[in-house]
């Protein structure tokens, strides 16, 4: 059996805060991240989810060897992160969709050949997959612009490419989409799908939108004060914490208020009946179920399912006290 891309084992990490001054000087300690075991599988895209403060972050940075934890175990492509950071930065790349990795003052071009330098790739090795990442990340207009001059759509792009130069066998993506519009999101995903979809890429994100877990990930981590508080698929999540979807139904004409389909409740009524709204829990009945019921009772003139967010799943998670 092939090794694991990622292998953590009580993986724990504590941080010491000092407080006041003086006499009144306290020591507090932190346990960010409390005996976490998982494994990743080269191939898999995972969603590595979790409120703010819930120790996303204190992983990723001993995934990538920027941090040593506490105590346990972890091992990154086979390596000791942090004992092997070098080593390990020519097998990972690594976007923090908050930080830049760029050289500020230098166009990407530049920042390109510094990086291919750094990984050793010959010149005809980072052309080819230079102008790969350019033509599928659409980054032939600022090629030759300073990064600061950049959006953060086009910025991000260019740290996505960055990352990817030296064809990695992990890529981690901490908040890729994060301050994107909706356009600019989903060209982001339809590049990482296709990505993977070629280069068999090991993807772990870090985000707090639905949309990015749905559309790029097949497993999910939920972590709820640093411990592990879910391993599974989302749907398995979303069941367990019974979050609700929401059908949208416009019809073709005004209607009563459907407040007697089984399995849902009547979240509102817009438009003198023409738009209902109807919630329904996952496993209890199906969009298909609920779509026969209304149809039955008015004709469908469209129909728009909303899923539930992410951050509401976590919260049911959390409370549920998993
Ligand atoms: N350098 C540090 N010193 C002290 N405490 C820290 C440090 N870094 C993180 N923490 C604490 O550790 C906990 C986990 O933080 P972490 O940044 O890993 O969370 P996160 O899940 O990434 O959150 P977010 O979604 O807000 O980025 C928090 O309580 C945080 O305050």
């Amino acid at each position: 059996m092939t090794e694991p891309i990622i292998s953590a084992t009580d993986l724990s990490r504590d941080f010491v805060v000092h407080t006041g001054r003086g006499l009144r000087r306290r020591r507090s300690v932190t346990r960010a991240v409390a005996d976490l075991a998982f494994t990743i599988e080269a191939g898999a895209a995972v969603g590595y989810i979790g409120a703010n403060g819930a120790g996303k972050s204190t992983t990723i940075k001993m995934l990538t060897g920027i941090l040593v934890p506490t105590s346990g175990r972890v091992r990154t492509c086979g390596l000791d992160p942090h004992r092997h950071r070098r080593e390990l930065a020519r097998r990972i790349g690594v976007v923090f969709g908050q930080r830049s990795q760029l050289w500020w003052d230098l166009p990407l071009s530049e920042s390109y050949r510094a990086l291919a330098a750094i990984h050793r790739l010959g010149p005809q090795a980072l052309r080819a997959r230079r102008d790969t990442l350019v033509e599928r990340l659409d980054l032939g207009d600022f090629l030759e612009t300073p990064v600061r001059q950049l959006s953060l759509g086009q910025r991000i792009r260019g740290e996505i490419a960055a990352a990817l130069l030296h064809s990695p066998d992990l890529l981690i993506l901490d908040e890729p989409t994060i301050g994107l519009d909706v356009l600019s999101k989903e060209r982001l995903r339809q590049f990482l799908l296709e990505e993977r979809a070629t280069s068999d890429t090991t993807l772990l994100l870090t985000t707090h939108d639905m949309d990015d877990v749905q559309r790029l990930t097949d497993r999910i981590i939920v972590v709820d004060h640093g411990r592990m508080a879910y391993d599974g698929t989302l749907a398995g999540l979303v069941r367990r914490v019974g979050a609700d979807r929401v059908i949208v139904v416009d019809l073709e004409e005004n209607a009563a208020p459907l407040d007697d389909v089984a399995g849902t409740r009547l979240l509102g009524v817009e438009a003198d009946g023409l738009r209902q709204r109807l919630a329904f829990t996952p496993g209890s009945t199906t969009a298909a179920a609920v779509l026969a019921q209304v149809s039955a009772r008015a004709s469908v003139r469209d129909l728009t399912i909303e899923e539930p967010d992410i951050e509401d799943v976590v919260r049911r998670l959390y409370a549920s006290g998993a």
